[in-house]
């Protein structure tokens, strides 16, 4: 009978999953004698099944009448009333928002399983006495803010202001209580407040996630569930869910293994698929995959809330990841996976994984490489070139993790599209790692994708680990790049042979957050002479050097990502291909107006970024239908109608409409815009 009964409650619940009604299944869920049981079973006393008021649907929890204080069972024992269970009607996010009743992490395992809040909180369950240390913390000292001075911070030491971080908490605060106000203002000032919701300062919030958690937002799925991650997908709300970053923090910005941490880069990410891109709000989600940390500090850290364990590697690792795909391709079949900042090590092979089977992209070495060649281009332009010149260009590269050589090859691709052989292209690069420049002849195991672009040996080259310095000098290079993550690492002497070396090199320190840039741009334009065109990863002002204004480019993989999404959204391509990620580099470049371009700006000013993002999108929609991947009908009869072609991005954007074609007005359309809708009906000539 019993076994009937938890049978019965059973169905309702998985009914709620797929009707969505919630307090339906939830009342009769709680009607059901299972749940008293289960109660009993963890330890709990049963409800009363008389004297509870039940006073309204929307009064989500009851305590208990105070007739029930008289049931025998508690008679004597008032002091024992908070052992009782509270009554609560919500299920999962509904209880996490409501103050009553939310305990944040300290909500025990069976609480989380019971309330459908797996998934929904850090895998660490903090004690009652730990979130009050904490609080204490905040209320005495304002931890907070002598961390946001703290000379030990590695950012803060770095140059990263207070202010920066008063604006991250604010705006962030403000994302807990109303997305559509958070998105209007972040959609209107972005080129203003990109700087605090992404790199840098998202980096500072990745650092002190765990210290600063308070609202939970996402997906955290751990090694420990797993077997159950399928079910754990069924507990977020939404039945539609268009695009998820997932993380498994071992590589955050240049910032090193942050663990569970890594949460802050996921929703960085996806607040710009909204902001940047016109994403639903509540059709991305942000997601974690802890798999424990190798970063000592962060396990000894007693606010850390993400696994204590040592991170899981090779097979056990992979099994994880495998099992979270699945999940939330069951869930969700057609989103969109983006990886986000995971270590060289794992990035490629799971990349090599998934690609030919489920839409998915990795963001470091797809849209970064996407962004760098947009950038090279737009600098050839900017200094006279053709495009076709890139494969006569001589780059040296710092830094061969995923972003270098996902960028390397991509450059490579696009000197073969324009005519040189594999073999040539090649050659025209100069990698370096830690140990310097990478050749043939490098003791140890190259993998092969870095094997590639090894340097030979021969009489006429540089020899085994030279120094970037030494490099330059010798091959004097048109373009140097860093991905690597090392900070300051090019220094005024290397600087300098660039400069003497060619006219107007290419200088783009790429890697994140500001700190890690392998040179800043007073450093660029001084010491190149002002010739030098500039493109970091995180911003950096513009310089004025002998009374000339030398513009800081940003060449991040922002530029990127939100429209390669998008379009692939929009026509729900079954992969995402070269090819797309190509049209990707390609319209971004072309975003550029001639005038910018003279001025030596290479990639487009950020306060129109939507637009940037349509023309990725458009382009990436056209080249899927091409390869006979879209699958939208609607967008499929859009693209084959369309006639064609955005304004040059900066137009007034009644200009720019006039010259839509269809496909950028179904693009723009298709847009989320932040504005409040009525929640209520009002008929004309009422007062509202
Ligand atoms: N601007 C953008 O859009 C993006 C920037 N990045 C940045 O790229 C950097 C690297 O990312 P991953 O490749 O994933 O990291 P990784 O840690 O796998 O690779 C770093 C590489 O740099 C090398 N390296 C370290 N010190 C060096 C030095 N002094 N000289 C030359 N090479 C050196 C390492 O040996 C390694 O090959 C990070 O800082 C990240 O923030 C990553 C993705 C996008
Ligand atoms: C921008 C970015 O994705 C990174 O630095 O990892
Ligand atoms: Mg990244």
């Amino acid at each position: 009978m019993i076994r009937g009964m938890c049978q019965e409650s059973l169905s309702t619940t998985r009914s709620y999953r797929r009707t969505g009604d919630v307090s339906s299944a939830v009342s009769s869920v709680l009607r059901s004698p299972c749940w008293r049981l289960s109660a009993t079973f963890v330890g709990l006393p049963p409800p009363p099944t008389s004297g509870i008021s039940r006073s309204s649907a929307t009064d989500s929890t009851t305590n208990y009448s105070q007739s029930e204080l008289r049931w025998p069972f508690y008679r004597g024992f008032a002091n024992k009333r908070q052992e009782r269970p509270t009554f609560v009607r919500d299920l999962g996010p509904a209880v996490l928002s409501n103050p009553l009743v939310n305990k944040g992490t300290a909500f025990s395992r069976s609480e989380r399983e019971r309330f459908h809040l797996r998934g929904l909180l850090p895998a660490r369950m903090a004690t009652m006495e730990e979130q009050t240390s904490k609080v204490l913390a905040e209320f005495r000292e304002g931890a907070w803010d002598k961390a946001a001075r703290d000379p030990d911070d590695e950012m803060v030491s770095a140059g990263l202001t207070p202010d920066n971080i008063r604006k991250w908490e604010y705006i962030t605060s403000i994302l807990s209580q109303n997305e559509t106000l958070y998105y209007r203002v972040l959609m209107d000032n972005f080129s203003e407040m990109a700087a605090v919701v992404y790199t840098p300062t998202v980096g500072w919030a990745c650092l002190n996630f765990s210290r600063m958690f308070r609202v939970a937002r996402g997906m955290y799925f751990s090694s420990h569930d797993s077997g159950q991650m399928v079910s754990l997908a069924y507990n977020w709300p939404s039945h539609e869910v268009d695009a998820i970053v997932v993380t498994d923090g071992s590589r955050i910005l240049g910032l090193g293994d942050l663990g569970m941490n890594g949460m802050g880069i996921s929703i960085g990410k996806l607040a710009l698929y909204v902001a940047a891109a016109g994403f639903h709000p509540s059709k991305v989600l942000p997601c974690v995959i802890d798999v424990g940390t190798n970063n000592e500090k962060l396990r000894k850290d007693p606010n850390y809330l993400g696994l204590d364990q040592p991170r899981l590697e090779g097979d056990e690792y992979l099994k994880v990841v495998d099992e979270f795909v699945a999940a939330v391709k069951t869930r969700w079949p057609k989103v969109m996976i983006q990886f986000e900042d995971f270590r060289t090590e794992y990035a490629m092979k799971l990349l090599e994984r998934y690609r030919s089977d489920h839409l998915c992209f990795n963001d470091d070495i797809q849209g970064t490489a996407a962004t760098a060649l947009a950038g090279v281009y737009a600098g050839l332009a900017a200094i006279g070139r053709p495009y076709s010149d890139i494969r006569r260009l001589r780059l040296v590269v710092c830094g061969a993790g995923s972003a270098g050589i996902g960028v390397v090859q991509w450059l490579s691709k696009a000197m073969e599209q324009h005519g040189a052989t594999s073999e040539e292209a090649s050659r025209n690069f100069w990698v370096l790692d830690e140990d310097g420049l990478i050749t043939a002849s490098r003791s140890g195991k190259l993998e092969s994708h870095v094997r590639r672009f090894a340097r030979p040996v021969e009489a006429n080259e540089l020899a085994e680990g030279a120094t970037t310095e030494e490099v330059v000098r010798s091959v004097r290079p048109e373009v140097l790049l860093g991905l690597s993550g090392a900070g300051r690492i090019w220094t005024p002497e290397t600087l300098k042979a660039l400069a003497r070396g060619t006219a107007r090199p290419l200088i783009f320190p790429m890697s994140n957050p500001s700190h890690k840039s392998e040179c800043s741009a007073e450093d660029a334009a001084m010491y190149a002479e002002g010739r030098g065109i500039f493109a970091s990863g995180s911003p950096f002002e513009d310089v004025t050097f002998e009374g000339k204004v030398i513009p800081s480019n940003q060449s991040n993989n922002l530029y990127v990502f939100p429209g390669l999404a998008l379009g692939a959204k929009l026509c729900q391509a079954t992969l995402v291909t070269d090819g797309m990620l190509m049209a990707a580099s390609e319209a971004l470049a072309a975003c550029n107006r001639p005038e910018d371009l003279a001025q030596g700006k290479i990639y487009p000013g950020l306060s129109n970024v939507r637009s940037i993002s349509a023309s990725v999108a458009a382009a990436v929609m056209r080249r899927a239908h091409e390869e006979g991947l879209a699958t939208d009908e609607e967008a499929i009869s859009v693209i084959e109608g369309d006639r064609g072609g955005w304004g040059a991005h900066g137009e007034a954007a009644a200009e720019v409409h006039s010259k839509q074609g269809s496909l950028d007005r179904f693009v723009t359309d298709n847009m989320y815009v932040p504005v409040y809708t009525p929640l209520a009906y009002v008929p004309r000539g009422v007062l509202e």
